[in-house]
């Protein structure tokens, strides 16, 4: 079966990649990635992510876990192709619902980026314009994508706020700054689901909430999606949000994505060093405080130059580590790039693991 939507984004011109046209084809996929700081003159400075290959199915809400500047904003850049000039995509793909972000032109972007492909940022305030109403902004949106009268807008726009859990008739009337942060982000929410997306990307947007009010929002996202089946990219570097809520899960660390697989198989049986000790650095769930908080070794953010980018920090490094490590399968759908494992989630070396890997993690 294929998908409706091609013929819409692309006005009738076959870009359609065929072997995405099945109703569970990734929304999105991304191959091969590498983004790379560039000089005014298009010289490449250095790459800042590298050999990404991340994908989410309809219905799926995949999280993107890693440290501050691991890369994973750059990533979600990308996919909207929104990235300053100062970076640029140097290899791979990325295919939205099969077609090739790369063979579509920039009006056809900005209509998938409306429509198609939605997005919360972390900064709240930014998706709305502060001297429009509420009502009127989205009310524009709804109708800049769809042929639809003012009156027909209005309801839809009303209807979304109120799903959003949201005194209607009041936000619609409101200026941004007279809503809190709460409520411009539920807003920014009901703005991205009312126009029906295929994937929505949320970047943070929990960060600049308080912590209930960002549990609640998520809460929502979850709801939300599971009415209108959704792909949510989830980017998070609050680990317990991403085991929470999402169905699969990806780790990335100094521009590459070292683990990646069903996030309980992730949660129950993380297999590479860096994930592991980041399960295990995390506060517990229950508010119990443990004897002994565990934290990861090392510069926060040291990447390696060459080789596996946690080597400075991995208290099980090995000689091998000065070379990169692939991708090697760990189980179904999951797999973790380090020199230690052997494909089935086995270390190589009982002692190269210095005790450290295939410890058990327990969670509450
Ligand atoms: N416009 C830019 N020019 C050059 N380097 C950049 C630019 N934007 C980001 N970077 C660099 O790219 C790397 C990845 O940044 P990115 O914002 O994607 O990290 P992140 O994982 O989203 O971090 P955070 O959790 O803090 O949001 C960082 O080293 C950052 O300094
Ligand atoms: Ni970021």
């Amino acid at each position: 079966m294929s998908i409706t939507v091609v013929d819409h984004l692309t006005e009738g011109k076959a870009v359609r990649v065929d072997n995405f046209t099945s109703p569970m084809a990734p929304v999105l996929q991304i191959s091969d990635l590498t983004i790379a700081a560039v000089s005014d003159k298009g010289k490449v400075l250095n790459e800042l992510v590298q050999g990404i290959d991340l994908s989410v199915r309809p219905g799926e809400m995949l999280g993107l876990v890693g440290e501050s500047g691991s890369g994973k904003s750059v990533t979600a850049t990308a996919v909207l192709d929104l990235l300053p000039k100062s970076l640029q995509v140097t290899a791979g793909n990325i295919y939205l619902s099969g077609i090739h972000l790369g063979s579509l032109s920039e009006k056809e972007k900005r209509r998938l980026r409306g429509k198609e492909i939605a997005y919360m940022f972390q900064n709240y305030q930014g998706s709305f314009t502060p001297i429009v109403k509420i009502g009127k902004q989205l009310v524009e949106t709804i109708r800049s994508h769809e042929q639809v009268s003012f009156k027909e807008a209005k309801e839809i726009a009303l209807e979304w706020l109120q799903r959003v859990k949201l005194p209607a008739k009041r936000a619609f009337n409101s200026y941004p700054f007279q809503l809190s942060g709460g409520q411009l982000q539920r807003a920014s929410l009901a703005a991205a689901l009312m126009m029906k997306p295929s994937l929505i990307i949320a970047d943070e947007p929990t960060t600049a909430l308080d912590v209930l009010t960002g549990e609640r929002v998520l809460d929502l996202l979850v709801d939300l999606q599971k009415e209108t089946n959704c792909a949510v990219f989830l980017i998070s570097h609050d680990l317990t949000h991403v085991l929470k809520r999402t169905d699969r899960m990806a780790v990335m660390y100094g521009g590459r994505i070292i683990e990646t697989g069903p996030t309980e198989s992730v949660r129950h049986n993380p297999q590479h060093p860096y994930t592991q000790l980041l399960l295990q650095a995390r506060p517990l769930l229950t508010g119990r405080i443990p004897e002994k908080l565990t934290t990861i070794p090392g510069e926060p953010g040291a990447v390696a130059g060459q080789g596996c980018p946690f080597a400075l920090r991995c208290p099980s490094r090995i000689e091998e580590c000065a070379q990169a490590p692939v991708m090697k399968p760990m189980g179904e759908d999951h797999s973790a790039a380090c020199h230690i494992l052997t494909a089935g989630g086995e270390p190589d070396n009982e002692d190269a693991a210095g005790g450290q890997t295939n410890q058990q993690v327990v969670f509450c």
